[in-house]
Parts: structure tokens; C-alpha cells; sequence
């Protein structure tokens, strides 16, 4: 367990002796550990060996290099679409420049990508991201299987929740200290993230917070080569709010820049979302009406709310 925000660390790792058999013990043990620890934080950090640490090393160094090119250059990865494209200094993001990629995992993406920034080519990169994007994204369905496994539901569900992992985006991150005050200020804004899942690694400089019931923020510790996974609004709207989505923010903490690597597991625009009839009883009464996820994403950019969107767009 983190020992400051309490947020419990799964180990994954095949050199702890675990094994992720699916329907074996062990994944069935850590199935219902992956279900508590998004009930009670909606989030875990995780420990896993699917991901070498040559390859987020490589991805770091990459990424140095990305936001190192000149700004002009960087520009020309634009988007019409809210949050993705290049950004730099938004006011959602005020601290930092972020890469917000589409459809991440379509085999052309990485490549279009790359080329756009490395016009002469820049092989490395290119599979670098690719490699991990598929990877992390590999994980982010074995996870949405644990949790259908940790409510004991019937298998026919894993079809569902790839719906809600059905698209990919990623982001690729870099919070920089402001230049008058080194210490912590926020780099980026309050939010709790709208799609299904988020996989998140960095260079091992932590700057992420949560805000847990007790309304105090608390600094998270990713530990060395884990990741953090955090419930989206869909998750949770899918769960009947039995899952949390908690909300988030990042502050920059001590004196050296941070590099983000995040998976959005998110479902189609058309994917409808609806709350599996076992998980709704007496004591968990049916909190959200089905809904198609573009419903909710059309609310949030027009409203540009962050306050109680799910319960606007779907609560009962
Ligand atoms: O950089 C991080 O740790 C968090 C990023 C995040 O929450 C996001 O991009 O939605
Ligand atoms: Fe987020």
C-alpha cells in the first residue's frame, strides 16, 4: 500500500510467484483485490512485468527529445477536438505540454505521428510508442476481465467491457516547474478522467494527487517502473457507482520535470452504457439510465463542467 494516499499496490509480477491464469486461484484472488481497491479508491498501483523498463526508459528518452523540437514544429500535430492535438499552457493544463493521440492503437497511428514530428524519420520512436501503447493497452483488458470476475459476474460481460475499452487514446505528458516558484503548484487541474480506464507511468517524478472522501488532497506514489489505474466515469457509471471515479490533479513537487505516459481505455462514441442488472439490489439501487457515451462526452465539452456531469447526463 502507498503509504500516503493508502491507495493499495497490486503486484502482477510473475517473479513475485504470481500467476494470472485467467480462472486459476490466484486470478480470481487478485480479480477481487482489483474490485476492492476500485471500490474503495477507484484505483491501484500496479506492479507488472508485461512492460520492460528498457521499454518506458525508451519511451522517456523519446519523449525528451519530442518536446525538445521547436515549438512551431509541435504545433503542426493539431486537433479540432477538445483536449487532444498538441496543447501547451491551457488553462486545463497550465503547467504543462501535452500530445493527445487519437485512436492510438490503429496501426498507422504511431508512424503518422512520428513522421509529423520527425519528417526525416525516427524509426525508435515510432515503435517505441507503438510497442507501448499496445502493451499497456493489453493490460487495461486484462484488468476490465478482473473486474467482471470480481463481482462474480457471468462471463458473457467481457464482451461488454470491451466495448467500453473499444477506442484508445493516449497522451504523452511533460510538467514543467514554473519558473517564479519551484515549489508545489498545480500543473494540472481537478478532473476525474471521462472514459473507462486510465494506465499511467512516468520518469519517476511523482506529482500526482487525489482527493480522497476526506476532501484532503493526498500526494500517490507510483512505485519504481509501476503504474497508477484509475476508474473513469464510465467504469463507474457502468459499475452503479460501485466503482469511483476519484478526482484528480497534478502538482509539480521538487525540482525536476515530469514525463507522463497515459492509456485511456474509452468506449465508441455509440457504445451504450448501461449498469448490469446482478449489480443492482436493494442495497445498490439503479443509480444511472443508460446512456450512449457520445451523450456524455457532448455534455461535458459544451458545459465544460466537472461537476456531477454522470449524474446530469444519466442519474435516476
Ligand atoms: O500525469 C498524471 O499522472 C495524470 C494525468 C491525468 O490525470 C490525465 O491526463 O488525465
Ligand atoms: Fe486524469
Amino acid at each position: 500500500m502507498d503509504s500516503e494516499s493508502g491507495i493499495p499496490i497490486l503486484d502482477f509480477r510473475k517473479s513475485s510467484g504470481v500467476t494470472l491464469e485467467e480462472g486459476s486461484e490466484g486470478w480470481k484472488e487478485m480479480s477481487k483485490k482489483v474490485r476492492e481497491a476500485f471500490e474503495n479508491h477507484g484505483a491501484f498501483l500496479l506492479r507488472c512485468d508485461e512492460i520492460p523498463n528498457e521499454l518506458r526508459e525508451e519511451m522517456f528518452t523519446g519523449m525528451k527529445s519530442l518536446f525538445e523540437l521547436p515549438e512551431e514544429t509541435k504545433l503542426k500535430f493539431s486537433s479540432t477536438r477538445a483536449y487532444r492535438g498538441y496543447t501547451a499552457k491551457s488553462h486545463v493544463i497550465p503547467h504543462c505540454q501535452s500530445f493527445g493521440i487519437d485512436d492510438a492503437l490503429k496501426s498507422d497511428t504511431s508512424q503518422n505521428f512520428t513522421n509529423l514530428m520527425w519528417p526525416e524519420g525516427n524509426l525508435t520512436f515510432s515503435e517505441t510508442l507503438s510497442s507501448l501503447t499496445s502493451k499497456t493497452r493489453e493490460l487495461s483488458r486484462l484488468i476490465l476481465k478482473m473486474v467482471v470476475e470480481g463481482f462474480g459476474l457471468p462471463e458473457e460481460y467481457i464482451a461488454e467491457v470491451e466495448e467500453l475499452n473499444s477506442h484508445n487514446d493516449s497522451r504523452m505528458t511533460r510538467y514543467q516547474l514554473p519558473e517564479e516558484n519551484k515549489d508545489s503548484e498545480i500543473a494540472l487541474v481537478p478532473h476525474t478522467d471521462k472514459g473507462t480506464l486510465a494506465l499511467i507511468c512516468h520518469n519517476e517524478v511523482q506529482g500526482l494527487q487525489v482527493l480522497p472522501n476526506s476532501g484532503n488532497w493526498v500526494n500517490v506514489n507510483i512505485p519504481p517502473n509501476g503504474f497508477i489505474v484509475i476508474v473513469g466515469d464510465m467504469l463507474k457509471a457502468w459499475s452503479n457507482g460501485r466503482l469511483q471515479a476519484p478526482t484528480h490533479r497534478v502538482v509539480t513537487r521538487g525540482d525536476k520535470e515530469r514525463l507522463a505516459f497515459i492509456l485511456f481505455a474509452v468506449p465508441k462514441q455509440e457504445t451504450l452504457i448501461k449498469v448490469p442488472s446482478e449489480l443492482v439490489d436493494e442495497d445498490h439501487p439503479l443509480r444511472y439510465k443508460p446512456f450512449k457515451y457520445e451523450e456524455f462526452v457532448d455534455f461535458h465539452y459544451t458545459t465544460r463542467t466537472e461537476k456531477g456531469v454522470l449524474e446530469q447526463v444519466a442519474g435516476v
